[in-house]
């Protein structure tokens, strides 16, 4: 018998702490493993990003009504109270009975059924006081907003400092709101309203995105690879914002484009489409294993202009000097524009990205060495930290006086960019976090 949404809810988030997982491939695991039906598997999702998004707010409401402390229950059992706690207070459409019963049941069956008495008080203290739960309090306001929305706090103050208390808030609220999936379609296969239609057949909820021609946002949907429009060649998951990035360097038919750290490859397929499949594409990582999924990709969706090599992008390669039209430079990065796909991105310590800023600089500048004069370097991050950003591109430009900042447009809420350089803010843009700088070398 399937396993109900909350069971396999509960099995996601076991899987994710022990393994240390990404949420994304320890949810799923579980979903390929246990097959819950589409609705269940639906509820399960939004119940396991749900607790993974709001932990830290969870837990201060638990701990609230607790005699023991969140750290000091069994994982398990923290487990079965966070995912319970989560439906009575963010998920209007549960009835209250429904969540505190299974999460009795869920410890009887999955943890020390001699913790179901505690489950069941805290979970029937807080059903009581949903309309009254205790406030979040704070020394300050990044404190107070570090717990409200459930992010380090070191990084509410990047934010802050950045946007200020009220634009940090906006950003946080949307880094724990449902993203669904954007997928770009392959304009040499097909058109968005067949791709849509094709989606609707297979039962997903899906629309034209709002404002980026040839992109599409599909809802309560995981999975994406049974879809026949996936199959087919006719998508590929990659965000507006990614989509822009590559719209930045505007890659022509004939070019020769070098995408400098490509896996997965999204970055390249959009250049590909934009090319329509016509001049040349090098897309090199310096992990072999990442790019045979540029090549799957590449194969799925016709692209035969991109070629793939192993290149370490710090590394100088003589060969390829002067040769490109166009280089983009998608670099590693901290990857905090992406937490509303990724949750779990958030709790990246800060001294585990201190060495990127290095990185980035190091690959911009032997990158650049592959423009030809009057091309274009497009450096870009999925990070909303200045020091990837804009101080890796000030310490470029202070390195190399033969490129410039070149102006752009990008369509929707993005606009015109005069300064060369723009940060795309989820909460404005809808988007994914993002970067963009647009350097041109001079002829
Ligand atoms: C942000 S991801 C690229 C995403 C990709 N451009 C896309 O759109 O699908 C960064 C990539 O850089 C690669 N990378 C990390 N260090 C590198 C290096 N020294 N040289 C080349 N690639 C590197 C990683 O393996 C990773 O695939």
């Amino acid at each position: 018998m399937p396993v109900s949404a909350r069971e396999a809810a509960l099995k996601a988030l076991t899987r994710y702490r022990r393994a240390g997982a990404y949420t994304d491939a320890a949810l799923d695991a579980v979903l390929l493993k246990e097959r819950p039906d589409s609705r269940d598997a639906a509820l399960c999702t939004r119940i396991f990003y749900g607790v993974v998004q709001n932990s830290a707010l969870i837990d201060h409401y638990i701990a609230s009504f607790s005699t023991v402390r969140p750290s000091r229950m069994e994982p398990q059992v923290l487990d079965i109270l966070r995912l319970s706690v989560y439906q009575l207070v963010f998920l209007s459409k549960i009835p209250v009975n429904a969540a505190v019963s299974e999460g009795v049941e869920l410890v009887k069956k999955h943890a020390n059924p001699r913790a179901a008495g505690l489950v069941n008080a805290v979970l029937r203290k807080i059903a009581q006081n949903l309309e009254q739960l205790p406030e979040v309090t704070g020394a300050d306001t990044a404190e107070k907003l570090a717990l409200q929305y459930s992010h380090p706090e070191w990084l509410v103050r990047a934010f802050i400092d950045r946007l200020g208390p009220d634009g940090a808030e906006a950003l946080l609220k949307a880094d724990n709101s449902d993203a669904g999936v954007t997928a770009l379609v392959n304009t040499l296969k097909a058109d968005t309203e067949s791709v849509l239609g094709s989606l609707r057949l297979n039962g997903v909820e899906a629309a034209a995105h709002p404002w980026l021609p040839n992109c599409v946002v599909l809802r309560n949907t995981r999975n994406i690879e049974r879809l026949d429009a996936f199959r087919n060649g006719r998508i590929y998951v990659q965000d507006a914002a990614a989509a822009l990035a590559v719209q930045a360097a505007a890659p022509a038919p004939g070019m020769f484009v070098l995408d400098g750290c490509a896996a997965p490859g999204g970055k390249s397929f959009t250049a590909a489409a934009a090319m329509h499949n016509s001049g040349r594409i090098l897309s090199c990582d310096i992990h072999e294993k990442k790019l045979a999924r540029v090549s799957e990709g590449a194969a799925r969706l016709g692209f035969g202009i991109i070629e793939t090599r192993v290149l370490d992008a710090t590394a100088p390669e003589a060969a390829l000097y002067d040769s490109a039209d166009v280089v983009i430079a998608d670099v590693p990065c901290s990857g905090f524009g992406v937490i509303r796909k990724k949750p779990e991105i958030r709790y990246k310590k800060e001294e585990d990205t201190a060495g990127l800023p290095e990185l980035q600089r190091r690959i911009a500048d032997n990158l650049s060495k592959y423009v030809k004069p009057g091309g274009l370097l497009v450096y870009s991050t999925c990070t909303l930290l200045r020091r990837e950003n804009e101080d890796v591109a000030a310490a470029f430009l202070s390195d190399h006086d033969d490129f410039y900042l070149e102006p752009f447009a990008l369509p929707g809420p993005v606009g015109d960019v005069p300064s060369g350089m723009t940060t795309l803010w989820p909460q404005e843009t809808g988007t994914d976090g993002f970067f963009i700088c647009k350097l041109r070398r001079r002829p």
